[in-house]
């Protein structure tokens, strides 16, 4: 065993799978508080551990599973070469070399409080606390060809509800015609009706949708309508008018029955069909929406077009007319541009973000775009800067790693890939 093994625990790879690897070099690969530092810390915690509270709640579990005091390397002092060594790990290699790193993610002194710091010194406006919306089992699966199995789909919501996401959203009773995919909308909903953790909204494209869900015992429901006159007819059929007509009655038939709607808006940056998509056109169907009851809005870029120039323009057309703190935003990330996009829309004040695990998705009537941001990209991120999710990176890791395996194909999650190769390239040190 080399010197290198023994505090990570490498000997023990080989007879561990994939998600006792990932669970152990991520939450478990927290930074330890500021009293162990100086005791010299993991080479990959620089990039692993952010200020999460998650981190904070697995301390403990960090403690134990780690014998920090025995680390006596400091990753930003000449390890890396050493860690290079026989390896093509590319993590490894640069996760803690102040070229290519702020100081705070490898500094020994560095805590929670110096990231806020930074934080708000150079990003001004982003809240401490950003609320996620998993699309994952809605978004990311009404696009698959195969029909994914009832089962897979509920276990793949009971492993993101326990990972500390606060919304899943679960399914949609929309037409089977349209998306066959989802024709098992009501078997998901009995089987999650026990989970508490979590709210578990479902899209309804109509009255009929509304009805079935409620049935089902969906206790929250979104209405989908669009800024493109083009995506509209394809997704649903209808008019921009028509559809804000239908969602009327929805959010009338809601209000009754106290529950609460989620209003999306679609093709906010650009249409398949239409191209761009001027400002105006998404802040009418916004304040639509946000006037009827909706008590959210999410602005979709259906297919991840937007950068962040053209999204702070439509997010700042968007504010005038409905409070920021009623808006959440959704990128697909076609153009590999969406957590960019979603930092813009941070310092701009939105605290409502979705994405969807493992990066699956996409809409089955918007060609050519790609999967939601990944859930996983985003924890990662947000704790890099300080903010709170309560989502543990590792059991978020797992329900990920557990989809994938099931849809055989590799994660669209980078923070997922870094991390499995990170695992796997250690293990031949
Ligand atoms: C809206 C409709 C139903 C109109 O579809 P239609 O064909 O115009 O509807 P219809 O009223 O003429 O009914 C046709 C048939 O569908 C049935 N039907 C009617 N409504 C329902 C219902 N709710 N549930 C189940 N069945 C329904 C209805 O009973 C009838 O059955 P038949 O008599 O032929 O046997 C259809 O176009 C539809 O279901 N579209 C949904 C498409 C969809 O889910 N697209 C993906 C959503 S993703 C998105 O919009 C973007 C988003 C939110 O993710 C954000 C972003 O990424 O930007």
């Amino acid at each position: 065993m080399s010197s290198l093994e023994e505090p990570l625990g490498f000997d023990k790879l080989p007879s561990m799978n994939t998600i006792e690897r990932i669970k152990r070099f991520s939450s478990g690969a927290c930074r330890p508080r500021s009293d162990d530092m100086g005791m010299g810390h993991c080479w990959i915690e620089g990039r692993i551990c952010s200020s999460s509270n998650s981190c904070e709640e697995d301390y403990e579990y960090t403690r134990e599973t780690f014998p920090w005091k025995r680390h006596t390397r400091d990753p930003c002092q000449g390890n890396r070469r050493t860690m290079n060594s026989g390896s093509k790990n590319m993590v490894s290699g640069s996760s803690c070399d102040s070229r290519y790193f702020p100081d705070h993610q490898c500094s020994s002194k560095s805590n929670d409080k110096d990231i806020r710091g930074i934080t708000n010194k150079f990003l001004k406006g982003i809240p401490k606390f950003v609320k996620i919306v998993e699309v994952g089992p809605r978004d990311g699966l009404q696009n698959e060809k195969n029909i994914v199995p009832t089962d897979v789909k509920v276990e793949l919501i009971h492993r993101l509800v326990s990972s500390g996401l606060p919304v899943v959203e679960a399914t949609s009773f929309v037409s089977p015609k349209w998306v066959p995919q989802l024709a098992d909308a009501r078997d998901v909903m009995e089987a999650v009706h026990g989970l508490e953790a979590s709210r578990l909204p479902v899209l309804t494209p109509n009255l009929k949708g509304f009805e079935a869900a409620v049935a089902a015992g969906a206790k929250e429901v979104a209405v989908f309508a669009s800024a493109s006159e083009s995506f509209s007819k394809s997704n649903i059929n209808c008019s921009i008018e028509e559809s804000l007509a239908r969602y009327r009655a929805v959010t009338h038939a809601a209000k009754e029955l106290s529950i609460p709607v989620r209003g999306y808006v679609s093709c906010v940056i650009g249409c398949p069909e239409e191209g761009s998509i001027h400002p105006s056109k998404v802040a009418y169907v916004a304040k639509e929406l946000h006037d009827m009851g909706c008590f959210e809005i999410s602005l979709g870029d259906t297919i991840g077009v937007g950068t962040p120039g053209t999204v702070a323009l439509m997010l700042e057309a968007v504010m005038a007319v409905v409070p920021v703190e009623k808006l959440a935003i959704h990128f697909h990330d076609t153009f590999g541009q969406s957590l960019p996009n979603i930092l813009v829309s941070l310092q701009m004040g939105i605290s409502v973000v979705d994405s969807s695990v493992a990066g699956l998705g996409g809409c089955p009537y918007a060609k050519g775009a790609s999967g939601n941001v990944a859930t996983e990209d985003v924890v990662y991120m947000l704790h890099g800067l300080g903010v709170r999710t309560n989502v543990d990176l590792a059991k978020l890791l797992s329900a990920g790693d557990f989809i994938c395996k099931q849809l055989g194909r590799p994660s669209g999650s980078k923070t997922a890939v870094a991390l499995s190769r990170v695992t796997a390239d250690a293990s031949k040190i």
